[in-house]
C-alpha cells in the first residue's frame, strides 16, 4: 500500500494543558536579502528553458543518498580497533595526558552532525562515533519507528551519563510533507522516452502506473513540469493530466523502487509542513527531551511560531532548526531564521526544487544570514557520499567539506555516510581532520559586519566583541559562564581564533552547545561566589590540560542574565592562570 501523508494543523488536542494563544509574531516588515529576491525572478525567467535543457541535459550527479537504500554492512576496517578501546580504558581510568580533553577532536571547532541508522545504532557504534568526533547525533523521522529511536537516545544519554567531559547532543529530523511513489511489487525499470503514469488511486503498482500519497498531485503539476525521483537519480516530464493520474515522459531512466522520494522542479507541495505524524514525533522528542528539531520542508515563519508555541505550552526547551530545502522557503529565508534558532542547508531536496546551480549560492547566503543573526547553521547532504561505500572520500567531497568550513558554518553533517554507510566512523575521522586542517588556515574575528543589529547592540554584544579582540590579541581561550547559553552563543558568532570554554550549571545547555561552532561546553555547579566560581573554572581547565600555569584567559561574565548579578552585571577581564 501507498504511504498516505495525513496532514492536519495543530490541534487542541496537542497543545499541552498550560496552552497559550498563538502570538502571530511573523515580521511582515523584514524583507527578503538581496540574493533571494533576484533569485526568485531569475528562476521564474529561467523555469522554461530549464524545461528544455534538462530534458536534454543528463543528470550528472549519479551519487544521491536517496539511491543508495539499502543497509551496506559496516566493513570490519571500520568496527572499532582494540587499542582503540584501550585507550578509551585508560581515559575512563584518569590518566590525565590521555584525557577526552586532550584529544584533537576537542580543538576542532566546526561541529560533526551524525546520522544514526542500521549502520551505527549500537552501543558499541555510538560510543566509537563519539570518540571519533561526533558532536550531535541525526535521528531522521523518515525511517525506523519510536522504538529503535527511543533505544539509540537512551544510548546517547547512557554515554552523556558516563562521559561528562564530551556530551552528545540530539536532534530529531522531522520526516515532514515529503512525497513519495508507492509500493512496487519488485523494481522496474524505466528508460528514456517510455511513457509513466503517476495516479492518486491508492495501491497501484504495475510496470506503467505507480501510486502517489499526496491527493493534490494532481491539482499541485502542471504539463511541462520535471519530477525528479530520489533528488535527481530520474527524471520525468509531465504531458497530460487527467482527473486522478498525470502522464509522463521519462527523461532520465533508471530502476524505480517502492517508496521513492518525489519532487517537482521549482515547486512545494501545498502541504503543511508539519504533518499528523510529524505532530506525534515532536512529542515523543518533547518526552525525550531532545535538544533540537530540524524541520522538514519548512515554508515561512508562521510553522516555526507554531511549533515554537505548542513547545512552550509544554514548557519544553528544545531548539528548531528549519531545513531549508523547499522552493517556497526561499522568499521567506529572513523571516524563518528570524523566528528560529538557526538553519539547516538541506542540499539534497533544496537541489530537487531549485536548479541544482543555486546550491552553493543558497548555501552562502544561508549561512551569512545566520551568521548575521547570531544563529546556528549546519551544511547537510552528500558531504562524503562515495564513503557511503568507499573507504576514502573523493577530492571534490573534501573540498566541500573545506568550503563549508571556511563560509563559517556552526556544523556539517553526515547522512547515509553514517546510518547505513560501510565506513561510519571513517566517514567521521576524515571529516574531523579536513575541519581541523581547513581551520588551521582561517584568522579568528573575522565577525559578519551585521552581526548586532539583531540584538539592537545590546550590552553584552559589545561584552562579546571586546572579549573576543581580547582573546585574538592575546593569543588566548575564552572562558564564560553561561546559564541559558545565550552568552556562549553570541561569542560563538564572533569567531574567536581560540577555544570558548562554556561553563554551566544546567545539563541541557551544556548539550546544546554542542552543536556551536568553537564552544567546549563544560557542567559545573556555580559557587555564590563569582570570584570562587571562576577560580574553580580556570583550575579545572588547568588541571586537564587545556590551558598552562602563566597563560592567559579571557573570563566573561555577561549576557541577558547575568549570573552573579548583585557583584557584577558584566565582567570581561584578562586572567593569568
Ligand atoms: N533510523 C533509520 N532506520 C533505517 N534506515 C535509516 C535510518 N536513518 C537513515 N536510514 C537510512 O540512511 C539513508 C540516508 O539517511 P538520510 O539522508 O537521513 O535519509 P533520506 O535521504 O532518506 O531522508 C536513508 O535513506 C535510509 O536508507
Ligand atoms: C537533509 C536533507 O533532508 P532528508 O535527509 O531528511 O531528506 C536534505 O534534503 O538534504
Amino acid at each position: 500500500m501507498a504511504q498516505v501523508v495525513a496532514t492536519r494543523p495543530i490541534q487542541s488536542s496537542l497543545l499541552c494543558p498550560t496552552s497559550r494563544s498563538f502570538h502571530n509574531q511573523f515580521d511582515k516588515k523584514i524583507k527578503p536579502y538581496g540574493l533571494s529576491s533576484n533569485f526568485l525572478i531569475a528562476r521564474r525567467k529561467q523555469r522554461k528553458v530549464l524545461r528544455v535543457t534538462r530534458i536534454n541535459a543528463p543528470i550528472l550527479a549519479k551519487r544521491s543518498a536517496r539511491a543508495e537504500t539499502e543497509v551496506v554492512p559496516v566493513s570490519p576496517e571500520d568496527v572499532p580497533k582494540m587499542e582503540e578501546k584501550i585507550q578509551y580504558l585508560r581515559e575512563q581510568l584518569g590518566d590525565s595526558s590521555m584525557s577526552m580533553w586532550a584529544k584533537p577532536t576537542v580543538r576542532r571547532k566546526t561541529k560533526i552532525v551524525c546520522t544514526i541508522g542500521p549502520s551505527t545504532n549500537t552501543k558499541e557504534m555510538i560510543w566509537s562515533l563519539a570518540e571519533a568526533g561526533m558532536n550531535v547525533a541525526r535521528l531522521n523521522m523518515s525511517h525506523g519507528d519510536h522504538a529503535s529511536h527511543q533505544i539509540v537516545i537512551d544510548l546517547v544519554k547512557e554515554y552523556n551519563s558516563q562521559n561528562k567531559d564530551n556530551v552528545i547532543a540530539i536532534m530529531l529530523d522531522t520526516k515532514g510533507p515529503e512525497v513519495r511513489s508507492g509500493d512496487l511489487p519488485q523494481p522496474i525499470m524505466l528508460a528514456s522516452g517510455q511513457e509513466f503514469t503517476f495516479t492518486i488511486q491508492r495501491g497501484v503498482g504495475t510496470t506503467d502506473t505507480v501510486s502517489v500519497n499526496y491527493d493534490d498531485f494532481v491539482n499541485d503539476v502542471e504539463v511541462g513540469d520535471m519530477l525528479l525521483v530520489d533528488g535527481g537519480m530520474m527524471s520525468l516530464v509531465v504531458k497530460s493530466k487527467t482527473e486522478d493520474s498525470v502522464k509522463c515522459e521519462v527523461v532520465d531512466g533508471g530502476e524505480l523502487k517502492s517508496r521513492r522520494h518525489l519532487n517537482v522542479r521549482g515547486k512545494s507541495a501545498t502541504l503543511p509542513s508539519i504533518t499528523e505524524k510529524d505532530w506525534d514525533d515532536i512529542k515523543f522528542g518533547v518526552d525525550n527531551k531532545v535538544d533540537f528539531y530540524a524541520v522538514s520542508f519548512v515554508k515561512d515563519a508562521a510553522v516555526i511560531h507554531e511549533l515554537k508555541n505548542y513547545l512552550q505550552s509544554c514548557g519544553a526547551d528544545i531548539h528548531v532548526i528549519p531545513k531549508i530545502e523547499s522552493a517556497d522557503s526561499i522568499p521567506n529565508l529572513h523571516s524563518i531564521i528570524t523566528a528560529s534558532d538557526g538553519a539547516m542547508v538541506a542540499r539534497g531536496d533544496l537541489g530537487a526544487e531549485l536548479p541544482i546551480e543555486e546550491v552553493p549560492l543558497l548555501q552562502e547566503e544561508i549561512i551569512r544570514i545566520c551568521r548575521s543573526m547570531g544563529k546556528a547553521v549546519i551544511v547537510a547532504t552528500n558531504m562524503l557520499e562515495s564513503m557511503i561505500v568507499h573507504p576514502t572520500p573523493t577530492r571534490a567531497e573534501v573540498s566541500d567539506i573545506a568550503i563549508a568550513v571556511r563560509e563559517g558554518a556552526d556544523a556539517v553533517m553526515l547522512s547515509g555516510e553514517t546510518a547505513h554507510g560501510k565506513f561510519p566512523l571513517k566517514a567521521v575521522k576524515v571529516m574531523h581532520t579536513v575541519a581541523l586542517r581547513t581551520e588551521e588556515t582561517l584568522v579568528g574575528g573575522e565577525t559578519p559586519s551585521n552581526l548586532g543589529q539583531a540584538f539592537k547592540n545590546h550590552m553584552s554584544e559589545m561584552f562579546a566583541f571586546h572579549a573576543t579582540m581580547m582573546s585574538n590579541t592575546l593569543g588566548t581561550s575564552t572562558v564564560v559562564f553561561t546559564r541559558t547559553g545565550f552568552m556562549a552563543i553570541l561569542l560563538s558568532h564572533y569567531r574567536p581564533s581560540g577555544t570558548i570554554f562554556a561553563f554551566t550549571n544546567e545539563k541541557t545547555v551544556q548539550q546544546r552547545l554542542a552543536l556551536y561552532q568553537g564552544v567546549r561546553p563544560i557542567y559545573m555547579e556555580f559557587s555564590d561566589d563569582a570570584e570562587e566560581t571562576f577560580e574553580n573554572a580556570v583550575d579545572l581547565l588547568q588541571k586537564q590540560g587545556m590551558v598552562n600555569q602563566g597563560e592567559h584567559v579571557a573570563l566573561v561574565q555577561s549576557g541577558r542574565q547575568p549570573i552573579w548579578r548583585f557583584q557584577s552585571t558584566h565582567n570581561i577581564q584578562v586572567r593569568k592562570v
